[in-house]
């Protein structure tokens, strides 16, 4: 991240910035009241972790072996309102660059928070937008949870139904003769992890159909990737669980009016009695109630989207006066060219990267698949590479990304599965062959580079007439300077017959695949016409 200086100069740039940042944004004043009153990060310093107030030493020598010695300002702000003074008080909206350390921010207090719980159940719910974001943010608690004995959970369909059941919840073994009546297993049925991280339909097929799985306990709730996970309904799953906390609230209020402890074991099973209390913002509201933290790098203001999510007393962090925020040390470029040579273009450039790693993203699955083939095609290229799109299945999809990760392909072809969150080390370059429709696309698509104070690069290939567009997009984001990018037109000359053969390659194999499509389909349709008919004459 920066040194000390350089976020001094940087709050000063902020700070010259200003009148005329004000000026700008005078038509983008957030509509929601306590969204204009935020903690600004970049007032914040980076904190060494044997500073940090209240840390547990556990946690302190598990942080060391990820490799961190500090805390970054994002992280310093959540510890500060969580276990430092502000004590889970409100719930959290983080605002926050790509790569800026999001995911220790809301992870840390957490896992510190719930270290000292006696009886293990289901206390703290991470849900985000994909299986592989889920994969990621799980390794990130796993990292520190175990420390301090508490258990991760996955639930993202990565594995049979049935095999996440029995991760998830701990059956009854036959102990001392004793044998449990199987027709009444809820009562001691228990939850193995103490935080679960989630995929939303994952999450809603064991809130409707798995037995002993209960929310009844949670106190944490984090939505990660907010503005994503709420343009999409996902069969309901946040009223659901809304609505699950509001219930079990209600009727446990209502069964132990004044009791204001944890009570392990009342009627076979455990009980968390959320008491009420008149703290300040808690009037005719639980408390402890269930603290919500929810983050994007681009986090929306909309207020019926935000009222989504039933706030408590929000508190908005966010760095910087803008509204979206590109990482510092990033670099971004455009390469002017004709439609037709896209291709050409983005071989060349390749090539100038001499294996550094790189993602092209492109503006859809089929795109991503047919670029992926086409530059394969081109053969002889000094470096290897894969496609990871949502065409593809996700074992496939899973293994693209692992070898990417290991520096076994450096170059990966994606369609936006990719855009958001995703934590490649080592990712220097991130290529737009397709200009994205949105700055908040860009943002997430060039977060891929630049992460956690590292520099990086994004290129963006542009026909002339889109040129005008792109700097307007970039506005957005206070973002003013795309240098243009040139490549030397000797090297565009040099791959001219092979991109020839390339694309006539590419024709036949889209023939091949669009002739075998067909044929399954065919046969499928056969099948299910034959099924008919002998239903008919059953
Ligand atoms: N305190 C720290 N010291 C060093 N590295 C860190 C620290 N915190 C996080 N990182 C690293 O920074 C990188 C980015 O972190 P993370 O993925 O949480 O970013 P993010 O803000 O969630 O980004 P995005 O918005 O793209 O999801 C990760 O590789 C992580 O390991």
């Amino acid at each position: 991240m920066q040194t000390g200086r350089e976020r001094e100069r940087e709050r000063e740039r902020e700070r010259e910035r200003a009148p005329e940042q004000n000026q700008k944004q005078k038509k983008s004043v957030p509509v929601l009241p306590w969204m204009r009153s935020p903690i600004d990060v970049i007032l914040i310093d980076e904190c060494p972790l044997n500073l940090l107030p209240f840390l547990d030493p556990r946690l302190e020598v598990a942080l060391q072996k990820m490799g961190i010695t500090s805390l970054f300002p994002v992280q310093v702000g959540v510890w500060q309102e969580t276990i430092g003074p502000g004590s889970f008080e409100r719930d959290l909206c983080i605002n926050s660059p790509t790569g800026s350390g999001k995911t220790l921010a809301y992870a840390l207090p957490i896992v510190q928070m719930l270290s000292t719980r006696a009886v293990r159940c289901l206390r703290a719910l991470v849900v985000l937008p994909t299986r592989d974001l889920a994969l990621q943010v799980k390794e990130v608690f796993s990292a520190i949870a175990p420390a301090v004995g508490l258990s991760v959970g996955l639930a993202v369909g990565q594995s049979s139904i049935a095999d996440e059941i029995s991760e998830l919840i701990k059956r009854p073994k036959l102990e001392a003769g004793i044998c449990y009546d199987p027709e009444a297993p809820l009562l001691h049925l228990q939850s193995s992890v103490d935080i679960l991280v989630a995929t939303p339909g994952r999450l809603m097929d064991h809130i409707n159909s798995t037995k002993g799985f209960t929310l009844e306990h949670l106190s944490y709730l984090v939505v990660d990737e907010t503005d994503r996970l709420l343009r999409e309904a996902y069969q309901s799953w946040l009223p659901t669980v809304l609505q699950l906390m509001r219930s079990s609230d209600g009727d446990l209020r209502s069964l132990f009016p004044h009791t204001s402890t944890f009570l392990p074991s009342t009627f076979g099973s455990l009980k968390t009695i959320r008491r009420s209390g008149v703290e300040r913002g808690f009037k005719g509201k639980a408390y402890p109630r269930l603290v919500k933290m929810v983050l994007s790098a681009t986090l929306t203001q909309d207020p019926s989207k935000l009222a989504q999510l039933d706030l408590h007393h929000p508190l908005l962090l966010t760095t910087g006066q803008r509204r979206y925020r590109l990482p510092e040390r990033l670099e971004s470029f455009q390469l002017i060219c004709e439609s037709k040579l896209k291709p050409l273009y983005l071989v060349a450039l390749l090539q100038t990267f001499q294996g550094e790693k790189c993602i092209v993203f492109t503006s859809s699955v089929e795109s991503t698949h047919r670029l992926c083939t086409l530059l394969n095609f081109f053969g002889n290229l000094q470096f290897k590479i894969k496609e990871y799109s949502g065409l593809q299945r996700q074992s496939i999809r899973s293994k693209a990304l692992k070898a990417f990760r290991a520096g076994d392909i450096q170059v990966l072809v994606s369609s936006d599965a990719m855009t958001r969150g995703m934590d490649v080390e080592g990712v220097i370059n991130v290529i737009n062959y397709d200009i994205p429709a949105y700055i908040k696309t860009y943002i997430h698509r060039a977060g891929r580079t630049a992460r956690a104070g590292q520099a990086g690069r994004c290129f963006t290939l542009l026909r002339k007439d889109e040129v005008k567009r792109f700097k307007k997009m970039l506005q957005k984001a206070d973002h003013n300077s795309c240098l243009v990018y040139s490549v030397p037109s000797d090297s565009i000359e040099l791959l001219r017959s092979v991109y020839t053969s390339a694309l006539e390659k590419l024709k036949e194999s889209v023939e091949s695949e669009s002739y075998k499509k067909h044929k399954i389909k065919l046969k499928s349709s056969r099948m299910v016409k034959r099924k008919e008919l002998n239903n008919s004459k059953v």
